[in-house]
């Protein structure tokens, strides 16, 4: 594995005013590796996944992201426009529900090409071009281009967003339950396709589920996460096999009981 990471948190935390929200992270995340996120609901996966996303202010901590040029950005505290370059030009965001990462109302087609325009591309026909190829590439029929996602299945209308945030070949993607919505057959296609992709381009992707299925199947990393603070890390296979803290036993055991 590539030794400088992409992202590096050091004692990294949002606390809400209630107190509550993720406390005192340290994680890198390096090229190519998936990282999951796992624990119970309320323990912090999603507050510290929009952390690391630059979407809520880190309260302390040290926040930095490599550039596909080599260089570094502090990311706590950066002013909002440059953030909103970065975003554009280096990272991909997956929500769990479609409608929050596509824009429902417009083709397939451009939500594809929107990322890329934003970028400076014009041409009419690159940019029709590349959005078909790219519904292939997820396994989609091009000739639906010109369909909205609202025609389309809960599986399909991932894998657009898919097509959506890596059509600009980002280097790192946040991806918040992506499979959350999806039933089991149709969820296994997603993951296969999802473990293609990042083989292919070399993508950084961190993601929150509460699935231990999931990360077992994708991550060559996962963290686990019990009241906003990181109680164990590690590579996947040795945390669901041989779980250490006591709370990641319970988690792990609770499902090979159900
Ligand atoms: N805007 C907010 N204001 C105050 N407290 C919040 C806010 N958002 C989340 N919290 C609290 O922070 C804690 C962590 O929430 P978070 O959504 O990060 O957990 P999670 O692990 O992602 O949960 P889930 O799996 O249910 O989505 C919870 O106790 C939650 O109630």
């Amino acid at each position: 594995m590539n030794e400088t990471p992409i992202l590096h948190a050091r004692g990294l935390s949002h606390q809400y005013d209630n107190g509550l929200g993720c406390l005192d992270i340290d994680l890198d995340i390096y090229p190519g590796e998936v990282l999951c996120i796992v624990g119970e609901s309320g323990s912090g996966k999603s507050t510290l996944l929009n952390t690391l996303a630059g979407r809520l202010e880190p309260s302390r901590g040290r926040l930095r992201f490599c550039d596909r040029h080599g260089q570094w950005h502090d990311l706590a505290g950066i002013d909002p426009a440059e953030r909103r370059l970065l975003a554009r030009r280096e990272w991909g965001h997956v929500y769990q529900n479609p409608r929050d990462g596509l824009r429902m109302t417009v083709s397939a087609g451009a939500n594809i090409s929107e990322r890329l325009m934003a970028l400076g591309e014009r041409h009419y026909a690159t940019l029709r071009a590349t959005a078909a190829a790219w519904l292939e590439r997820v396994e989609i029929d091009p000739a639906r281009l010109d369909d909205p996602p609202s025609a389309f299945s809960g599986g399909m209308q991932q894998r657009l967003q898919i097509a959506r945030n890596l059509v600009t070949s980002p280097s790192l993607v946040f991806m918040d339950e992506p499979t959350g919505g999806l039933d089991v057959s149709v969820q296994a296609r997603f993951l296969d396709l999802l473990r293609r992709l990042v083989r292919e381009h070399r993508l950084a992707v961190l993601m929150v589920t509460h699935d231990l299925g999931v990360a077992r199947l994708l991550a060559h990393r996962t963290v686990v996460m019990r009241q906003g603070r990181i109680v164990e890390a590690g590579l996947t296979d040795q945390i669901l096999d041989d779980p250490q803290h006591a709370y990641t036993q319970l988690l792990v055991s609770s499902i090979v009981q159900a």
